[in-house]
């Protein structure tokens, strides 16, 4: 499998040294060096926590995957969708993201409140989201589609054409929308796991199509959005996320996936 991707070899545009941090202060624990120490004056590191992923789940594999446009189409309706649900199901949140972007993204405000006005009414999402909640399944991971979603789908490109969602809602172009934490925090709460984001470093990122290709397991992840102890002051998991692998850049490997800012 891997020779066949190496032999396609049409990689995506990022090279992998745009992937390290160039701000790593000590080199911590990496695939390709041996624990730390345990000597006197050396920092302890948590201990490696190997996860075996499923086959065609391999980096390389995400990183082709991520670049393909039905991929990108998917990832921006689904942003659409995870803000409608987290941000415009409730009347404070709405009115303050209203507010706060509507000066400089405008268009991408304006989109969604047509969406939630005109085309799928917010509570009806829920609805939607509900109904396959039990099945835990990432439309990402499904050979088959999962219906329900595809309906939504549908429903938003009879009214709004490809174009115009992937220009707003692919790679950064949400990078400054502002979302409250309350919202944020109301995304947490959510069990159905195509709704997932993360917080890291105040971005907040669309996470649910790289759970599976998480070299550390997705279990980990789904811990830390899921834990009961989650408030609006304890969103951002970057502290979390640095523990095992400060020399990752998750502003390049996750650009696709931004969803805005808290
Ligand atoms: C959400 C964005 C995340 C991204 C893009 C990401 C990316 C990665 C990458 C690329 C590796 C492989 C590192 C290597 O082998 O050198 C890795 C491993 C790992 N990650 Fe993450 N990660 C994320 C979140 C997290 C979080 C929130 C945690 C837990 C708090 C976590 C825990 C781990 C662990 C335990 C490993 C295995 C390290 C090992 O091989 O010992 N990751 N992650």
């Amino acid at each position: 499998m891997l020779n066949r991707l190496l032999s396609n070899a049409s990689l995506p545009d990022l090279p992998s040294s745009k992937l390290i941090s160039k701000n790593v202060s000590r080199q911590a624990q990496c695939s390709t060096l041996p624990p730390a120490s345990s000597a006197k004056g050396v920092l302890h590191l948590p201990p490696r926590k190997k996860v075996q992923l499923p086959p065609d789940h391999g980096h390389l594999n995400w990183l082709q995957l991520s670049q393909t446009k039905a991929m990108k189409l998917k990832i921006a309706l689904m942003k659409v969708i995870t803000i409608l649900v987290s941000v415009y199901t409730d009347d404070v949140s709405r009115k303050e993201f209203i507010q706060k972007n509507s000066l400089l993204l405008s268009l991408h405000v304006d989109l969604l409140t047509y969406l939630s006005e005109e085309v799928i009414s917010p509570q009806e999402l829920v609805t939607v989201i509900k109904e396959i909640e039990s099945k835990k399944i990432s439309i990402f991971e499904q050979k088959k589609d999962d219906k329900l979603f595809n309906s939504v789908f549908a429903k938003i490109m009879a009214k709004v054409d490809m174009k115009t969602i992937l220009e707003l809602f692919t790679g950064s172009g949400t990078a400054d929308l502002i979302i409250s934490k309350e919202a944020v925090l109301r995304n947490y709460e959510m069990k159905n796991i195509n709704m997932y984001w993360i917080v890291l470093n105040s971005k907040i990122y669309y996470i649910t199509p790289y759970l599976m290709y998480h070299p550390g397991g997705e279990e980990i992840i789904m811990k830390l959005l899921k834990s009961s102890r989650n408030t609006v002051e304890r969103l951002d998991k970057y502290k979390e996320y640095q523990r095992y692998h400060r020399w990752i850049n998750e502003t390049d490997l996750l650009a696709q996936y931004v969803i805005g800012t808290i």
